[in-house]
């Protein structure tokens, strides 16, 4: 049996699902992506190769086990992508949600079937209720969601979490509150394109977050996150970082987080709040619009 526990973004981490590259094959057709970032890429000529993918994601690795971290890893799948493992289940308190995702990666969920036969506590939610790990965030007593509405849900592929999900998260978790904000979204230009919530927001530390206000469709939900965390403990990033990913470290600790080496201005602010950062190279990886937060599913942090 394999224990699960996630109450927040940052506890120290115990063990977590790192997505795989390792059988992610050749350049997708353009047809066959589902994010504008990856289109860039395509069109560019410049799609990440699965071996330098494979190289970014065993460093991450090697990291998480230095940390102490039980890595588990999706079983390869003949061409299929399977790095973003964040989205396709989630932990929130003792159970593990294994939602419907989009259709075109509906597949993933199979490479970690391993896993989830050994929890408890399984949620399935129903095929209406769409939703992806990326978009739900525990903190404490709150659950943080990123959604759309109809009109987004049915305009956008890159709309990925619905208003049934959010209602299925308020009944699922009562004792929690749930707190939905809609996302800015578009399926031709990265930039101006929150994927996920992860992709504008994170928490991080005890008491820090990291946002781009830009990312959601309403100003005043931003305006709420700042005023929750206090703005004194909020860094926010421009358009630009948000298009590189930054909001999208993952946490081993409070006070252990891991970046990108590409992010001086996000790495300093960790350093002054205290927090140490282990820079990893994600530049490939953050060509399909995902990042470290995104590529791991963390199954259990540690509470006393
Ligand atoms: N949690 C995340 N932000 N995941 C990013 C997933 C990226 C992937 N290309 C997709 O469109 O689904």
């Amino acid at each position: 049996m394999i224990t699960v526990k996630i109450l927040d973004e940052t506890a120290p981490l115990e063990a977590v699902i790192l997505g795989t590259a390792d059988s992610m094959g050749d350049t997708p057709e353009i047809e066959k992506t589902y994010d504008p970032k990856s289109k860039e890429h395509i069109l560019a000529g410049t799609f990440p190769k699965e071996v330098d993918l494979i190289d970014e994601m065993s460093e991450v690795a090697t990291v998480l086990e230095k940390h102490g971290v039980k890595v588990y890893r999706p079983k390869s799948i003949e061409n299929l992508n399977q790095i973003f493992a964040r989205d396709i289940a989630f932990v929130i308190d003792d159970k593990l949600v294994v939602p419907c995702v989009t259709p075109e990666r509906k597949l993933e969920s199979d490479g970690i079937q391993y896993v989830i036969d050994e929890v408890e506590n399984v949620l399935l939610p129903d095929e209406h209720e769409r939703m992806e790990g990326g978009d739900i965030m525990p903190w404490r007593d709150h659950i943080f969601v990123g959604y759309s509405k109809a009109d987004d849900f049915e305009k956008y592929k890159v709309s990925r979490t619905n208003e049934a999900a959010v209602e299925y998260l308020k009944k699922a978790f009562p004792d929690f509150t749930v707190k939905a904000f809609e996302l800015k979204k578009s399926d031709d230009d990265a930039k101006e394109n929150a994927l996920h919530l992860d992709c504008c927001f994170q928490p991080v530390g005890k008491d820090k977050a990291v946002i781009y206000r830009g990312g959601f469709k309403n100003e005043e939900d931003a305006e709420f996150l700042v005023k929750f965390f206090g703005e004194q403990n909020v860094f926010e990033i421009t358009k630009e970082e948000m298009y590189e990913m930054n909001s999208n470290f993952f946490s081993i600790s409070p006070e252990v987080v891991i970046s990108d080496s590409s992010f001086k201005r996000l790495n300093d602010q960790f350093r002054k709040w205290g927090i140490r950062v282990e820079e990893v190279k994600y530049r490939e990886t953050a060509k399909m619009e995902g990042l470290l937060r995104c590529s791991t599913m963390p199954l259990r942090r540690k509470y006393d």
